[in-house]
């Protein structure tokens, strides 16, 4: 838990929709999209914001940016890919200030205002704040440092999720 004063005021927003996954623990699922192209689900996109997937069919990827409402919120974390500690900022672990995930999926197939995918590291019922297309002419870089995942990408494959990330209200919710 994060519990110094913040510099400016909230931000509210309303998700766009909810993923619909088979993972209803964060123990024991995928870390990441690249490892889990066999995981499937789905996004509901509530009507009010069905008339934003015009077009979306012709895309083969597409990137949700999701909140991550079952995490608490680190400066400091232990990544799973790692046994050391980085600023969160330099990891994608799901604990970390506003809880803002970024799930890249290949889009199968769109019934009305079902997006259906592969590729899932979310919980079942994760508020999606917005989708965008997957464009590699836009979205891809030659790079030179990824950082610690230099090594840290070897886990990958092989590592899944455990509990670290869920923040204190969830583990108390469920008990
Ligand atoms: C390492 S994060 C990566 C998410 C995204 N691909 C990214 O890079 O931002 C994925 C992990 O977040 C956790 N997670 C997924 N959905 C969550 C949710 N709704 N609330 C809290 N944690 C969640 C699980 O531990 C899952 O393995």
């Amino acid at each position: 838990m994060i519990h110094q004063p913040l510099p400016s005021p909230p931000i509210a927003m309303q998700p766009i929709g909810f993923v619909r996954s088979p993972f209803q623990s964060l123990q024991g699922m995928p870390i990441q999209t690249a490892a889990a192209a066999h995981a499937e689900g789905w996004l509901d996109v509530l009507p009010a914001f069905q008339p934003g997937l015009r077009d979306i069919e012709g895309f083969e990827y597409l990137v949700l940016l999701t909140h991550l409402h079952q995490a608490g919120e680190q400066l400091e974390v232990v990544p799973f890919m790692d046994t050391v500690r980085h600023g969160v900022f330099a990891t994608r672990a799901p604990a970390r200030p506003n809880r803002i995930g970024l799930s890249i999926v290949r889009l199968l197939r769109v019934c009305g205002g079902q997006l259906h995918f592969a590729g899932n590291d979310m919980l079942d019922g994760t508020p999606v704040l917005d989708i965008k297309p997957y464009v590699p002419a836009l979205d891809v870089r030659q790079t030179e440092r990824i950082g610690w995942f230099e090594q840290g990408l070897e886990r990958l494959p092989t590592t899944l999720s455990d509990e670290r990330a869920l923040s204190p209200d969830a583990v108390a919710a469920r008990t």
